[in-house]
């Protein structure tokens, strides 16, 4: 859990003593928050509950860390557990904790401001009316605030362990920009939050209803969880007036075997772990007993965060557990950057109880773990797409860039990432319906010995690009890519299954018999034809160093002219996405190929007038880089090019 340093502003002068209220304003973020929190989420306003249990459970975990250090905090109370205590008289909900509790600074620091710099990130985007799913606020740290979705007031009772009950804290607010805080006696340690109910959450008083959302959503909390009988109930069974008892499993999930569990136990274990409102895609439950002995719990989320593209999800990694004991949440090393969409828990019999995420890097039991977590996490992955139909389409969808880099971080890896990888091909079917690499190698012509793909800034630039003229024409399928990922991913990426991959845009497109032999092929077609020798460098010299040579196209069969690059060079839209990022780019001097029957290269042949040629070239290589997503150097010449040429007669300005 990471915090913000910033505290929140105040607003009235503190008493020396601590004894008065201070009262403060919330940050203007937490306001939003709670504003949306209260909007947004009201459709599942019963999380509140799974927020304040999760709370709860989190402290209880963190003080049986800090025991292992101070026994004497636990000494005394050692039954750590969580409490809930309806009261119909007075309309209040208690959760309550005898966990780590907090000091008052670590009340100001943690309650009242944002906890995790995501959910500023998120906040920004809707503000800047981006698409962001109201429902993923829930991914981020507001458990707190979701408190008041159903409450008028909420006041938070707090004592952290090892300190006097005169240092507790009560925290009070109604949600609407303030909190009063003061210091106050807290006899037991821990934390208790009371919700003053809104007039019509009052069903949230009711004993079957509690029991019912505790066992739904935090049934494998691993503390047990005691309700309370209301001490003046619906009048259903009086005897039982005031008696506590236990309405959860309070079992750690990963730790039971696999046959005891239902679906619904790990959907609802994987809603406490991640605050997701959705279940989860898949999960994998393993456990490795021998020389190193430990469990892994992995699930794939239904959703991916709104900012897992741009790699800055806080989230990243999993839970770590030692003997059960909870140690580190979003613990990195478990996982590599590729796979930093997977959720769940790794309980180690073997690592040590003090281990530090320093530690975590040079030791060589995690590295052991980690290696089994990449390959449960792929083999998840690959039963979901052997399952195949909408799950892994959907998963394809929200995780499928994230994987590609896979393909480049994780060698080691690749044979077991590239089936999983999805395309979209010139093949025809539906573009929804996408191809991966075995099937693209089973439709392989006879003869074909490449496996053939385009990059391009857009799917319909890649859909339309003049390079797929001749393939279309033999029908051989060839790959399109649009991902930005993608002609990274492309230049680490050299087969498949023995088949080379090879662009069609770089380097020469020899078909030899493919041209022939495919079936799909229009007979009695005439080959593309050949250019002047007196020609090619007539162009050449207009189009100076734009181009690195003039030639024939063996490519081309409608349009007039395309840019090819070396078989090792950067595609040119990802040369301007880069100069555009401000990033030092290699200059690269494409080839120009021209289709030797299309009526404007025939025109250009016997052009006598000077200025015209050179127009007419300089137009045929400016209409190849448009179509290959490149940017024009001068448009406005271009422009001017292209309205010359369309009024009849020589130029005359
Ligand atoms: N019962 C509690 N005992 C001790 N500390 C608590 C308790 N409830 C909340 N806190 C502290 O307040 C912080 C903010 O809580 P909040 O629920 O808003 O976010 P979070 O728990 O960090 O994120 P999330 O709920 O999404 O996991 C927590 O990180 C924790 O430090």
């Amino acid at each position: 859990m990471s915090s913000s340093n910033a505290s929140a502003d105040k607003t009235s002068s503190p008493d020396a003593t601590g004894s008065a209220p201070e009262v403060h304003a919330f940050q203007a973020e937490t306001r939003q928050v709670m504003r949306l929190m209260v909007h947004s989420l009201y459709s599942n306003k019963e999380i509140f509950l799974r927020e304040l249990i999760s709370n709860a459970s989190d402290a209880l975990d963190r003080l049986r860390f800090a025991g292992l250090q101070n026994p004497e905090w636990l000494q005394g109370d050692s039954d750590l557990r969580i409490e809930i205590e309806a009261d119909t008289e007075s309309g209040t909900l208690t959760v309550r904790d005898n966990g780590i509790g907090m000091t008052r600074e670590e009340v100001l620091e943690n309650i009242g401001t944002i906890a995790h710099s995501g959910t500023r990130r998120f906040l920004e985007q809707l503000e800047a009316g981006q698409k962001a799913d109201r429902q993923q606020i829930g991914q981020f740290g507001v458990g707190f605030y979701s408190a008041f979705i159903v409450a008028d007031s909420v006041t938070l009772l707090t004592r952290k362990a090892g300190t006097a009950p005169e240092q507790g804290v009560r925290w009070v607010s109604d949600g609407e920009g303030e909190f009063s805080i003061e210091t106050a006696d807290v006899p037991g340690r821990g934390t208790s939050v009371v919700l003053q109910l809104k007039e019509d959450e009052k069903e949230f008083l009711q004993h079957w209803n509690l029991k019912q959302l505790v066992q739904r959503y935090s049934d494998h909390v691993g503390f047990p969880i005691h309700l309370r009988r209301d001490p003046q109930p619906d009048g259903d069974k009086a005897g039982e007036d005031g008696e506590w008892e236990q309405v959860n499993t309070a079992t750690a999930l990963w730790a039971l075997p696999r046959n005891e569990l239902s679906d619904s136990d790990y959907q609802g274990f994987y809603k406490h772990l991640t605050h997701d409102v959705d279940d989860p895609l898949c999960w994998a439950h393993n456990t490795v007993e021998g020389a190193q002995s430990y469990t892994t719990l992995l699930y794939v989320p239904r959703k991916a965060p709104f900012d897992l593209a741009l790699q800055r999800d806080e989230r990243h990694g999993l839970r770590l557990y030692v003997n059960r004991v909870f140690i580190m949440d979003a613990a990195q090393h478990l996982l590599p950057h590729y796979l930093r969409f997977v959720r769940g828990v790794v309980d180690s019999q073997d690592l040590p109880l003090n281990v530090s995420r320093e530690l975590l890097q040079e030791n060589v039991l995690v590295d052991r773990i980690r290696a089994a977590v990449v390959r449960r996490s792929l083999d998840m992955i690959g039963k979901l797409n052997e399952a195949g139909g909408d799950e892994y389409a959907a998963f394809w969808k929200e995780f499928g860039t994230v994987l590609k880099e896979g393909v480049v971080e994780d060698p080691d890896n690749r044979e077991r990432i590239l089936p999983l990888l999805r395309f979209e091909s010139t093949r025809d079917a539906d573009p929804a319906d996408m191809t991966d690499l075995p099937a693209y190698v089973e439709r392989m012509t006879e003869g074909q010995d490449a496996i053939y793909f385009i990059t391009a800034e857009h799917a319909q630039a890649a859909a339309n690009s003049p390079h797929l003229e001749v393939f279309r024409k033999n029908g051989i399928e060839v790959l399109l890519m649009s991902d930005r990922v993608d002609e990274w991913m492309m230049s680490y990426l050299h087969e498949f299954d023995g088949k080379p991959f090879k662009s069609v845009a770089k380097g020469d497109i020899d078909l030899g018999k493919l041209s022939q032999s495919s079936p799909d092929a229009d007979e009695g077609e005439p080959e593309s034809g050949q250019l002047d020798e007196d020609l090619i460098q007539r162009i050449d010299a207009c189009l100076g160093d734009r181009v690195s040579a003039v030639r024939a196209s063996q490519r081309l069969t409608d349009s007039a002219s395309c840019l090819v690059l070396g078989e090792g060079e950067m595609a040119l839209h990802l040369q301007k996405m880069l100069q555009q990022a401000g990033q030092p780019v290699p200059g690269t001097e494409p080839i120009l190929e021209l289709n030797a029957s299309h009526p404007l290269v025939e025109r250009l042949a016997v052009e006598s007038d000077e200025e015209r040629f050179e127009m007419l070239s300089v137009l045929l290589y400016e209409q190849a880089l448009l179509a290959e997503g490149g940017s024009l150097e001068d448009p406005a010449g271009f422009v001017r090019r292209m309205n010359r040429l369309m009024t009849v007669g020589p130029a005359t300005d």
